[in-house]
This record gives C-alpha cells, structure tokens and sequence, in this order.
C-alpha cells in the first residue's frame, strides 16, 4: 500500500492486489542492478562496524527505445539514507536514458549504527516519453543492511532454512516390523507387581471434541459432556480426569503427525552399525518429544504410495542434540544402505499418560478423599507447634518458614495436604529442605519420598540435601527413569552405576530414608510393590507445574490416607502444566492440585486472621533479587505482596556498575534489531545480533573486578534463551571467543532454557527474548515457546536474578505485547518507526555534529554520558519547539542502544 500511495497508483483497485514479483521486476528494457546480488528484488549487505558505507545501485536501459528516468525515491523514510545522483533527475528533470546507456549511477549512502538492521524500499520511475498523459512505470528494490560482527557471522545459518513438506498419505493396510529396544539399559531388580493396564483411548473421544467445539453433535455423547461441565468432586474424580487425559491424548496424537517427515535419510551410526542415526532438529527442544526407549514408524520411501506397506518400528537408544539413534529388525539393516530414504511417523509416549490414569483409579480405590478433598475444621483454635531447633539458622528469623517446618514435622494438617505457597525466591525450597531433615531427624521411623515434576528440580531437591552436613548422605538415593541417559545425569547417591541405570529390589530401594525422584519415575515405585504408608511423609516441590492426575503419581497406591502426610510446594505463577488440548485446558486440567487447593479448598482461604499455619503457609519475603528486579514481576503477577528481604551484601552488588543506564537500578533492557532465523532443517530460531550483545556484556562483567565490584565467577552468571537454537549458538559463541573460552570456570556458566532454570538462581542473569519477527509470534502461541505468548515462563525467567537482570531483545516486537510494552520497556516510548522517521532526531543529531550551528551549544551531553539536556537558556522557546523533542527522541536513542 506504501508503494501504491507514494506512487499515486491508488486509483487503480486492480493493483492494490498485485503481486510483489510485478514490482521488483525489470520493465521496458530499463534494469536497475547494483554492485552486490539481488534476490527476489532484495540487495542485502552486512557490514563489520559502524561506518558510513556506500551502496551503487545502476539504472540502465538494455531496450531499443529512448525511456525518461522521471523519479526515485525512499518509500520508508529513512535519517540512515541519504540517495544521490550525479544527474539530479526530478519529475521536472528527467533524464533521458538511450538505449544501451549504462553509467547512470545512483549512489545511496547509508549510516549503520551499531547492530542495528535498517530495511528500506527505493522505489524508481520511468516513462516512456515526457508526455504528462503518459501513466508511468516502476521498479522496486528492497535494501537491507545489517551489522555483523565476525563472531555473529560464524553463528550465522550453516544452511539455509528448509521446512520439509508432509505428504498425507495413508495406506490401506500395514505390517508393523518389530525393532530392538535397548539392551537392558535398566538393571531391573524392581519387579513389576502392581500392574499398569492400557487405559486405550476410547474411539468416542475424537467426536467428544467436535461436539466440544460445537460443529457436531452425538445426542449418545451428552452424559460425557456434562461430566465434564460438572464441578470436580470425589465421586465424579477418576471418571472426569479419566476423560481429560483422553482429551489430551487425542490433541497429543493429532499434533504429533505435525512432525512426520517424507523422505529422511538415514546412515549406520558409526559407534554401533546395528544403530541407524536419524537426523531430527527440534527434538532437544521436545519438539517432538522423543525419550530413550520410545519408538519411531518408518517406511521406504518408495513404498509409501502402495496399498499395503510395511513401517519399521525403531527403538530410540539415545536422544542427542539434533539426532537419535534407532534399533531396527535385523531384515531392515541386512537390506539398508546409507542415505536410503524413509517416511517418519512419531508416535506418542503412553506410559505418562497411563500412570497418570492409574493413579487417579488408585487414588478411588484407596480412598483418598480426606486428602484430596479435605474439610478439616477451621475453628479449633491453631495449637502451637512444638519449637524446633533448625539446622539452617536464616529461617529462624523468618516466622512463616520456622511454623511451616514445625507444623510439617507435628502434622497439624493430616490428613490434608499441608501447602507451602508463595511467589519466587521466598523459600520454598529451602523450607521443604528443612523440614525433611527435621522429619527424619524427629520421627525416627519416617520414610520420606521427595519429588518434583522436572528431572532438574529433582535434582536441585537431591542437591540440596546431599551437601547438607545435617543428613547422612547414604540414607538419600535418587531415582531416574530408565529413559534417562545415564551420561547426562548425576550419578552421587543414584541409581546409575557406571553407564547403567539399575532398579535395586525393592526391599533395597526401602532401606533409604529419603527417595528422590520425578513425579511420573513415582510411579515405578508404585509397580514394583512399595506398601502403602512405606513412606510417612510424601513432598512435592514445584507443584504448581503438574497436572493434578501427575502429582497423584507420587501419592496414590503410596500415601497411607490417614496416617501420612503429603506436602505441596510451589507457585501457581510459575511455570504450570503444558497441556495441548483446548478442552483439556477449558475444563480444568490446567489446573495444579497446589492451585485447586489454595483457589477451591476452605481450609487453605485467607480469613480474617490471616491464613490458618496448621494447613499453609504463604511466604511473601523474597530473599533472593534487589528490589528493582522484583518490581517488574511483583506488580505484574503478586499485586505487589512480595517484599524485597535479599542481602544487600549481594542484591546491591551491581547497583554501581558502570554499564547500567540508570545507578542504582541494575536492570538492564537492551533493544536491539536483530533478525530471528532458522537453518537448515531445524524449527528452532536464534538470533545472532542478540548473541553479540550477550558477548560483550560476559566481558564487561568477567573482566570488570578491578573497578571496585566484587569479581563474578562464570558460575554465577546464567543466560536463558527460550529457544534451543539459541542455547546452542550461545554455547557455541562462547567456545568460539577468544577471551572467553579460556576464562577460568567458564564451563560452569550455565546456558539454558527456563525449563532448565526453573527453582534455580544466579547472581547475574541475561535473558536473551530471540523473536524478532512478527509472523512468527503465531509459532510461539501454538508451540507453547518463546517468551511474548507465555507469562509464566517469563515470570520464571526474570526471578532467578539475584544483583543485575539484563534483557535482550527488539524493542518493537516487545512493545506489541502490553504487557512488556508497560511494565519492560516503560512506556511512553516511540517506536523505532517514529525514532528513525522523526525528522527532530535527525535534525537533532546534525545540529549536535556541526559546532557552527546556532543551535549546537542549546544542547549539552551530562557527565554521566547518558543523557542530553537541553540548557536552561531560552527554555520557553524551547519547550514547544523541536528541540525539545528531539531531546527527547535523542535521550530514549541513546537508552534503546
Ligand atoms: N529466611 C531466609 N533468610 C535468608 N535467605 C533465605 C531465607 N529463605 C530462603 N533464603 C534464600 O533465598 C533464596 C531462594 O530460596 P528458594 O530457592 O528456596 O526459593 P523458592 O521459593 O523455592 O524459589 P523458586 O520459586 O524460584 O523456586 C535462596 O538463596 C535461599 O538461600
């Protein structure tokens, strides 16, 4: 529309639908070419620094006839281009090109500031003679230039981004080929005696979703809809989470065939010739997910069109990076040879979903009402709990924490779960901590499970009780899932034994006092036979991020439902389930048994007098972030109940660093324009101007001990990206930099996704935002990634920080969401548009280059360097005029770089 305006062609409705192809092509003999390659009518250059650099576009006519070269311009107003040519052509000069006259050179100048992409769009006119009734015609060329560094241009794609198409196609009839599963990667001494059944998926379940979507309706599928409608109790609880799952399992089952790829290749793996290696970008980002053990559908690719064809089942033997490798039948290898091409289907991994169905059958069976839904009495008054002395002193200080930990130990809320809420770095964790030493050091015949959803707070649970000098480290064991590889995970005091995962028999697996596992691992203890009330006391942490039918996992078939205690930790804030199904989510699987409690449970409400300490405890001291850090989060998520307790020792540790724009606020948001790109195969973005910024703030920070803060290990730094790509490149930015590669410890800087930071901290935090492209927030929302479409995964993100919190990311982008626009990047801010269009900053900007001007010594530079200021002198004047707001255009510039 742009080019249609500016080129007064609006009167023809027929071109408002013209393709971009009749714009950029050549027309009547007349070429405009340059010096460097265009591309579907794009010149694209890089550059190394900021410079001035030169750009010769070439207007030649290769026809038979005389053309007039009437008029150029730039659609998008741009201070960074300045156009020249040696002719001066205006509509009222134009230049007459004759044909075969090359030499006729518009020169375009452009100015690149640091890491900053500028697009723009020349637009050229030509007439055929100088008649004013002669309608003109046009060609169009995009310009993009782009800084980049050297570094940025090693990250840079290794091939160009290739989405591979999916062809439907189904066959008739089909043979499944059985393949190898991995050798006994789990020593299995744990027998299975409780058994898992299938749980099938009911055929129904799909023509559920289309009367749940209301574009059909089953009169015989009523009762199955109202179920749903109905409020959650404990007489509708196995059939109503039942039907959920299946929901879920329907919209898994569909997505999951999003993955399936049409000609793969495959080769032999050269570690093991019985394993073939398959090429799979995304898969480290669950995309799909694909866990050891799970198994993959293959078929020749010359077989796909027949009627009836044969798909190789392969065993995944180990998940890596971008690839997996499989085990086939041995008719498969005997026939294959490398780079043989095969269809890929992925299937789904039920045994997550069929623990979770059994435990909402075991949580029936065993009658767990009084735990799920308890309705202990309010209006005793609270006891006091017996005083405790605590091993970790700091909580002494803290009221909530010490009744939490006391009242855990005398079980004041059996048989309800007792609940341990509260926003970010208030405790949680720490508590729970205490509170199991002190189970175990006061109840001598207590037995403890402790879990969490993700395998990285197992670990960080596993972790904190280990090096704990309070508890004798051979009474922890944790437990990992045979689907683990056993190279990438911690092997002190676990059940991994060399490169092997063993399950020890079960009456070995009871001798620890505490077991630590994930929520769904739980649920192997529970078919190898572990009695009920095994274990006295069951903890939960990050209990807001698991489905309820998950977190019952580690409760049904364990917990004895009168005389145990189950404890939940956690932050609905934070990270919560990632459901795929609309319906799952509408009717309430989303929502966490610590949410359903605290939000729908009596006993958990606050009452007049606060909450009731026999059955929760809300922590509001947060002890890890300086106060500017929990602002953003605490007005956006905690109404502002979260107070700032860190010490000062640390959380003010960087309020006097010299990078920061503002002294004493040492949050940092870095706008950059960079571009989000794909490569290869992979669906995964990075964004290697954001990578530059990274880099330079790593050695500003690693190398800064000499100007009077406290030098910072590698160790206390951690950079989160939200997409695996950018983890990757990061990784690899790091190894690749001169410096940094060899700093000390700088193998222990952690680089990862907020998955992998969720319940963790850092002293310094750098959280890298990638998108920077429109089109592709769409992508985030329907994979559930990225940062803009999900607040709790930047809710996460942003607390881990303890003393500086620097973002990276495209201001313009980040403003389209209210959210960041408000509370990110502060508001009122003029968008990069308004700042490059803005004739007052250009103006601005030759007045404060040029000494001779009137108007140079109206502005002055403040010490600090940060900030213009315009000088009092004839500040009425100034006020309404252009000064004024190019000061103020050149003041949030110089923030925005
Ligand atoms: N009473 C206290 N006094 C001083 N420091 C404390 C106290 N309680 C916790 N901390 C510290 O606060 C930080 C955060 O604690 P913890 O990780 O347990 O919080 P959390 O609530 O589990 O956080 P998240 O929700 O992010 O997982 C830790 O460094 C911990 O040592």
């Amino acid at each position: 529309f742009d080019i249609l305006q500016h080129l007064s062609m609006r009167s023809s409705v027929a071109a408002l639908y013209l393709p971009r192809s009749v714009f950029i092509s050549d027309k009547s003999g007349v070429r405009v070419s340059s010096e460097l390659q265009i591309e579907d009518g794009m010149i694209q250059l890089f550059v190394e620094k900021a410079e001035i650099c030169e750009l010769k576009l070439f207007v030649e006519n290769t026809g038979q006839d005389a053309v007039y070269f009437t008029y150029y311009t730039a659609l998008h107003w741009l201070q960074y281009f300045t156009l020249e040519d040696s002719r001066r052509v205006t509509r009222n000069n134009p230049l007459r090109l004759e044909p075969c006259e090359c030499n006729q050179t518009v020169q375009e100048k452009l100015v690149l500031v640091l890491f900053l992409v500028y697009p723009a769009t020349l637009a050229f006119e030509f007439k055929e003679n100088t008649q004013p009734a002669t309608r003109p015609f046009h060609i169009v060329r995009f310009i993009q230039a782009e800084y980049r560094s050297e570094l940025a241009a090693l990250l840079g794609p290794e091939a160009p981004f290739r989405p591979k198409r999916l062809e439907t196609y189904e066959p008739a009839r089909c043979n499944i080929e059985e393949g190898v599963p991995p050798e006994s990667f789990a020593r299995n001494l744990l027998k299975f005696v409780v058994p898992l059944d299938n749980y099938t998926h009911p055929s129904y379940i799909s023509d559920l979703a289309e009367v749940l979507k209301g574009s059909r309706s089953f009169p015989k599928l009523q009762e199955q809809k109202s179920l749903l409608e109905s409020d959650l109790g404990f007489h509708n609880y196995l059939e109503r989470f039942d039907l959920l799952l299946y929901l879920e399992e329907d919209q898994m089952r569909l997505d999951i065939k999003r993955y399936n790829k049409d000609d793969v290749s495959m080769v032999k793996d050269c570690e093991n010739k019985r394993l073939l290696l398959l090429e799979l970008p995304g898969v480290s980002e669950n995309r799909p997910s694909v866990l050891r053990g799970d198994h993959l559908l293959l078929t020749k690719s010359e077989e796909v069109q027949l009627s009836t064809v044969t798909k190789y089942k392969g065993y995944v033997h180990r998940v890596e990076l971008d690839q997996v490798k499989l085990g086939f039948s041995r008719r498969l290898l005997d026939g294959f040879i490398d780079n043989m091409k095969f269809r890929v289907e992925f299937t789904v991994n039920r045994l997550p979903l069929k623990l979770q169905h059994r435990a909402v059958h075991m949580a029936v069976q065993h009658e767990l009402r009084d735990v799920l839904f308890p309705v202990g009495s309010r209006s005793v008054t609270p006891e006091s709990p017996p005083a405790l002395r605590l091993f970790d002193q700091k909580l002494d200080k803290n009221p909530e924490q010490k009744n939490a930990v006391c009242n855990i130990v005398a079980g004041t809320s059996k048989p309800a779960p007792y609940l341990v809420f509260g926003p970010p770095g208030t405790g949680k964790t720490v508590t729970i901590v205490e509170a199991i030493k002190q189970v175990k050091l006061n109840i001598p015949d207590a037995y403890i499970l402790a879990c969490a959803p993700s395998n990285s707070a197992a670990d960080q649970l596993c972790e904190k009780l280990i090096t704990s000098e309070h508890v004798d480290a051979r009474k922890i064991y944790r437990v990992y899932a045979s689907s683990r590889n056993p190279k990438d995970i911690l092997k002190k005091n676990s059940n991994v034994e060399g490169n092997t995962i063993i399950f020890p028999c079960k009456e070995d697996l009871m001798s620890y006092k505490i077991l630590v596992s994930t929520l769904v691992t739980a649920g192997r203890l529970v078919s190898g036979g572990f009695p009920i009330g095994h274990f006295s006391h069951i903890f939960v942490d990050e209990a807001g991020h698991a489905v309820e039918p998950e977190a019952i996992i580690s409760v049904a078939g364990l917990l004895n439902a009168e005389t145990g205690q189950l404890v939940l930790a956690g932050d609905p804030k934070q990270l919560g389930p990632i459901l795929r199904s609309p319906f799952a989510i509408r009717y309430g699987l989303g929502l966490s048994l610590l949410e359903r409690l605290m939000t729908q449970n009596e006993l958990y409400q606050k009452g007049t007098t606060g909450y009731d300490n026999r059955y929760v405890t809300k922590l509001l001291r947060n002890y890890r972030s300086h106060p500017s850090i929990l602002k953003i989060p605490n007005e956006m998520f905690y109404d502002g109940e979260l107070v700032a307790c860190a010490d000062e020792m640390i959380s003010h540790q960087y309020c006097k660093w010299e990078h920061l724009p503002k002294s004493e606020f040492p949050v940092i948001f870095h706008g950059v324009i960079g571009k989000d790109e794909r490569e290869s195969n992979s669906p995964s973005f990075f964004n290697t101007s954001e990578i530059d910024i990274i880099i330079d703030y790593m050695k500003k920070l690693l190398t800064q001990a000499k100007k009077g803060i406290a030098k910072i290990s590698p160790k206390e730094i951690g950079i989160i990206a939200p997409y695996r790509k950018q983890v990757e490149k990061i990784r690899k930015a790091i190894k690749l930099h001169r410096e940094l590669k060899s700093f000390l410890g700088i193998e222990e800087l952690k680089v990862g996704s907020v998955e992998e930071f969720q319940g963790q901290e850092r002293k310094v935090i750098i959280v890298s935002t990638v998108r920077s492209d429109k089109k592709h927030i769409i992508l985030d929302e329907t994979f559930n990634i990225g940062f803009l479409k999900n607040e709790k995964r930047f809710n996460v993100a942003v607390t881990r920080a303890k003393s500086l919190l620097i973002m990276v990311g495209n201001p313009i982008i980040l403003r389209t969401d209210a959210t960041w626009a408000q509370k990110v990047i502060g508001c009122p801010l003029p968008s990069m548009e308004e700042l490059h269009s803005s004739r007052c900053l250009l103006k601005a900007q030759k007045i404060l280059k040029d000494p001779s001007h009137p108007g140079h010594s109206l502005f002055e530079l403040l010490p600090s360097g940060r900030r213009y200021r315009v000088l009092k002198t004839r500040t009425n004047r100034l006020r309404n005029s252009f000064y004024a707001k190019a000061i103020s255009f050149l003041n949030t510039a110089k923030k925005l770089n």
